[in-house]
């Protein structure tokens, strides 16, 4: 009998995530256990859109550099995938990276080479990069990251924040559709973090997509359009910033002379979580009629001298999903 030869069915193409149409970096259970033991990432499910400041967000500790390492092909998933600018990782990291600009664990650089002689070294190292368009291509750079009045000073001689700036310039020499930065403020003095922060929507504003860690969440709201939150190297939740933070509800504050008072009135009309720091006392919204919890608290004599609800933040929404406090210090 004649064998028929029926044309292999194609293979399913795999389901992408959800909303991932458009997404810079799209991962689907990635999971990296490492040789000790430790699940250092479990069964994560990232989606950054395009166009995109998104923030990674954990304490230390919570898995942020060892996902960054694996969408960068540095090191191999345990299981799960990750696709960087549509195509997987680290298979296609050789056609990937070069639109990839990366700043990861502080820059390499040269400290007896000038600021400007580091990035012509860099440039020379990119096999890619028209050795006669070099200096054009390090003056931008500069002149991007506001270094160019520095530009012939030793590196060695450089502030951290003028450093990590360098690293950016670095990642900059060539036009990229993703930077990736990891913990590119810390460290920094509270002007240098405002510098680094500037840039970065500077950044952004030309609709390179942004990827960046960190563990201050006032960094991410200051910075980010999009952030995913880590714990324990699990993702509590991702989304537009604006929408994680009003997931969350927000606290009533009462500022007062009184607060031991205020406290004790607040708890007397069963409002729940109550908490004093010197002349605020904060605690969970009440479900009832706000205007009563105000009047009782004056009727008792407290001198109030602000009383509203204040907006959720980021950190409210964390402590929400968590049922933990976001340990700044890590
Ligand atoms: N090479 C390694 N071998 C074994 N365990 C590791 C290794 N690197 C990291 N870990 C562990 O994996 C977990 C996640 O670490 P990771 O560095 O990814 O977290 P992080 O959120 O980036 O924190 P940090 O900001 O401190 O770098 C931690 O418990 C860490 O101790």
């Amino acid at each position: 009998m004649e064998e028929l030869s029926a044309p292999e069915p194609e293979p399913e193409p795999e389901p992408e995530p959800e909303d991932a149409g458009d997404a810079v970096i799209a991962t689907r259970g990635l999971t990296k256990r490492y040789r000790g033991g430790q699940l250092a990432v479990d069964g994560l499910d990232l989606a950054v859109p395009s166009g995109s400041v998104f923030g990674f967000l954990g304490p230390n500790g919570s898995g942020k550099t060892t996902t960054i390492r694996m969408l960068m092909g540095l090191i191999e998933p345990t299981s799960g995938t990750a696709r960087v600018l549509g195509r997987p990782m680290p298979g296609a990291a050789r056609a990937v990276l070069p639109h990839v600009g990366a700043l990861i664990e502080g820059p390499a650089l040269y400290g007896f080479l000038s600021g400007r002689d580091n990035l012509l070294r860099y440039d020379a190292a990119d096999p890619t990069a028209d050795p006669r368009t070099r200096r054009t291509r390090v003056a931008a750079a500069l002149d991007r990251v506001g270094l160019t009045a520095a530009a012939g000073k030793k590196a060695k001689a450089y502030s951290l924040g003028m450093k990590q700036r360098l690293g950016l310039a670095a990642a900059l020499l060539q036009p990229r559709r993703l930077l990736v930065l990891d913990e590119p403020t810390n460290g920094l003095d509270p002007q240098g973090m405002r510098e680094i922060r500037s840039l970065v929507r500077e950044l952004a504003s030309d609709g390179t997509t942004i990827f960046l860690s960190s563990h201050l969440l006032d960094e991410i709201e200051q910075v980010c359009t999009h952030a995913a939150v880590m714990a324990q190297g699990r993702l509590i939740t991702q989304g537009p910033v604006a929408e994680l933070a009003a997931g969350a509800r927000g606290r009533l504050v009462v500022t007062t002379p009184d607060a031991g008072d205020a406290a004790r009135v607040l708890k007397e009309q069963g409002v729940g979580d109550v908490v004093v720091t010197e002349d605020r006392v904060t605690a969970e919204p009440p479900d009832g009629e706000l205007a009563e919890v105000n009047a009782a608290l004056v009727a008792a004599g407290v001198r109030v001298r602000g009383f509203g609800v204040e907006r959720a933040s980021l950190e409210d929404a964390f402590v929400a999903l968590t049922g933990e406090g976001f340990d700044v210090a890590g």
